[in-house]
């Protein structure tokens, strides 16, 4: 029997720019959902290589980045910050943010006839086909606005982890993220100490583990069963600078982002 690869995470996207990062090599696309935008967000637009503004996205992009800089015009920061791509059944998104948008060059793609699938669906599927996500080099997607709202939004953001397993997507609100971590990989995960943790949790949420092993946590798993109405790993915390997991079926790794250390002014020289 093969060993099992190693798939290593890091969420160094919240971190400045800076040398280590550029080394990575590592490309995001960043989807931005209908909800408060997150304080780092300007941050992640400048690592993005692909933005794109998932129907009522626009809105939140178009109102609240001319909030992250108070001493500048708002109409110069909407015209800084353009969205490569509107995407969804555009039921959310206002006519003069879609006129204003389409006016500055922005790709709109109306898909209102399909409704069995969601905007964020909607627009990981263009970013898996765009000719930027290389067979060797993918896009990991960071998804701001895709938690602590509407349940069954939530639960339909989460979906498309378990839709698109083989898609590095990380799920983004102002206090966590969340990621899956595919049962076919041994995962390290390398904590950003200063903008992330302690607290943390693995999640058996789309079907019971038997056996996983951690290490590096504070309550750490050996062999140990994890399913809903049973045990599951919340309210954990961090030990260690790296993480390890394996696990016989699909996790959740959720962590905490800290209050400190991630508004645009800490970053601006
Ligand atoms: N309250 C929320 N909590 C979590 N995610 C959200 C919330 N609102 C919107 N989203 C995310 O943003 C995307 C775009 O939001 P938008 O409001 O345009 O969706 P929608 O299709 O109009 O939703 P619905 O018709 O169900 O209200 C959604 O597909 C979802 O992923
Ligand atoms: C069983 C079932 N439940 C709900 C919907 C509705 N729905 C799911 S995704 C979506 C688009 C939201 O932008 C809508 C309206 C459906 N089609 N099938």
């Amino acid at each position: 029997m093969s060993a099992m690869d190693v798939m290593l995470h890091s969420s160094s996207f919240l971190l400045p720019s800076n040398p280590v990062d550029d080394t990575t090599g590592t490309r995001y696309a960043l989807i931005v959902l209908n909800q408060s935008l997150p304080r780092f967000t300007p941050l992640l637009w400048e690592h993005a290589k692909l933005r794109l503004c998932a129907d009522g996205g626009a809105n939140r992009i178009y109102d609240e980045l001319p909030l992250f800089f108070p001493h500048e015009d708002a109409l110069a920061i909407r015209n800084r910050y353009k969205p490569d791509v509107i995407k969804g059944d555009m039921d959310s998104i206002r006519r003069d943010v879609l006129d204003f948008y389409v006016n500055l060059g922005t790709k709109v793609i109306d898909e209102s006839q399909d409704q069995d699938t969601t905007d964020l669906d909607k627009c990981i599927l263009y970013i898996r086909d765009s000719t930027l996500n290389h067979e060797s080099s993918r896009l990991h997607i960071l998804a701001t606005g895709a938690l602590g709202g509407r349940f069954d939004h939530e639960a339909g953001n989460l979906n498309v982890l378990y839709r698109y397993p083989d898609t590095r997507i990380v799920l983004l609100s102002d206090d966590c993220l969340i990621q899956l971590l595919p049962k076919s990989h041994l995962h390290e995960i390398h904590i950003q100490s200063s903008l992330e943790g302690p607290h943390c949790g693995l999640i058996p949420i789309g079907t019971p583990s038997a056996k996983t092993t951690t290490s590096g946590l504070k309550w750490d798993l050996a062999n140990t069963e994890m399913r809903f109405g049973g045990l599951i790993s919340t309210s954990n915390l961090v030990k260690e600078e790296k993480i390890t997991v394996e696990s016989d079926s699909d996790l959740l790794w959720t962590i905490s982002i800290k209050k400190t250390g991630l508004s645009i002014e800490d970053h601006t020289p």
